[in-house]
């Protein structure tokens, strides 16, 4: 496994939060007794947990209150529809009380709008703090031979500095993105944008189906603001001291 070098050139926006609170652990299984364990096990040494399609197929909104309690949510469904689909369902997730929730960049300009809107207005109907709304741009499994198969213009990085501009003048906090686009990512969007980084692989596991990776601490000291990390910690046989030797490896 590969791992790019990273210097930021631009510091990261202050979120108050902690290298170890920066970690959102996915918990990617159907099983609403296997995700309970893992937010058991791992509550107090990361910083939330990330609920994408799988669970949340699986086992709908009432099992992801049931496994994530009060725990800071990450809910990643990656909306992409038309805009007053993408708001109608954004509206819906208000209801979890996410952290963070997600939209794909390349739903284009009407759809960000609308779900910024969405976001807020449910916000203050709830009277609960707004998350923030970050957009993905080139998913972490795809490379510039990828993008060419699917007729966009690469290569990756032109991609995701594209989407990434037209979400932040969409009034997105942030987006999703691979480490490796981080430094250009703080260079064109400044200190205060999200980045919210999967992609994630300590020296020691494997990429899997990753194709843009790096380690946590090269992650962290790029600037990225939370690290998305799946099988690393649940795919070990001791997901706590996985997490734990992360920690270390950002103290
Ligand atoms: O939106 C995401 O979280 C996401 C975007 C992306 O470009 N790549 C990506 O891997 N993810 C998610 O991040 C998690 C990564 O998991 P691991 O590869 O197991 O660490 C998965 O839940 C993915 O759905």
């Amino acid at each position: 496994m590969s791992q790019a070098s990273a210097t930021a050139s631009t510091p990261a926006g202050e979120t108050g939060l902690s290298p170890t609170e920066r970690i959102f652990v996915a918990l990617d299984t159907q099983e609403l007794e296997r995700a309970g364990q893992l937010v058991a096990t791992l509550r107090g040494s990361v910083g939330g947990f990330k609920v994408g399609k799988e669970l949340f197929t699986a086992q709908g909104p009432d099992g992801v209150r049931a496994a994530v309690g009060g725990e800071p949510l990450f809910l990643d469904l990656k909306f992409h529809d038309i805009p007053n689909t993408v708001a109608g369902a954004l509206r819906a997730a208000m209801h979890l009380r996410p952290r963070v929730v997600n939209v794909h960049a390349s739903g284009g300009p009407a759809m960000l709008k609308a779900a910024v809107e969405a976001v807020r207005e449910a916000s203050e109907d709830l009277e609960c703090e707004r998350p923030w709304l970050i957009a993905v741009t080139v998913l972490t499994s795809l490379d510039d031979a990828d993008l060419a198969a699917v007729g966009q213009e690469g290569p990756t990085e032109s991609q995701v500095l594209r989407l990434a501009r037209l979400a932040q003048d969409c009034g997105l906090d942030g987006v999703v993105c691979s480490p490796r686009e981080i430094v250009p990512l703080r260079a064109a969007c400044g200190a205060d944008f999200r980045l919210v980084v999967p992609g994630i692989r300590p020296a020691w596991s494997a990429s899997g189906d990753q194709k843009r990776v790096m380690t946590p601490a090269r992650a962290i000291e790029a600037g990225a603001d939370l690290l998305v990390i799946g099988r690393p910690i649940t795919g070990a046989e001791d997901p706590a001291a996985a997490a734990r030797r992360i920690a270390g490896e950002l103290a």
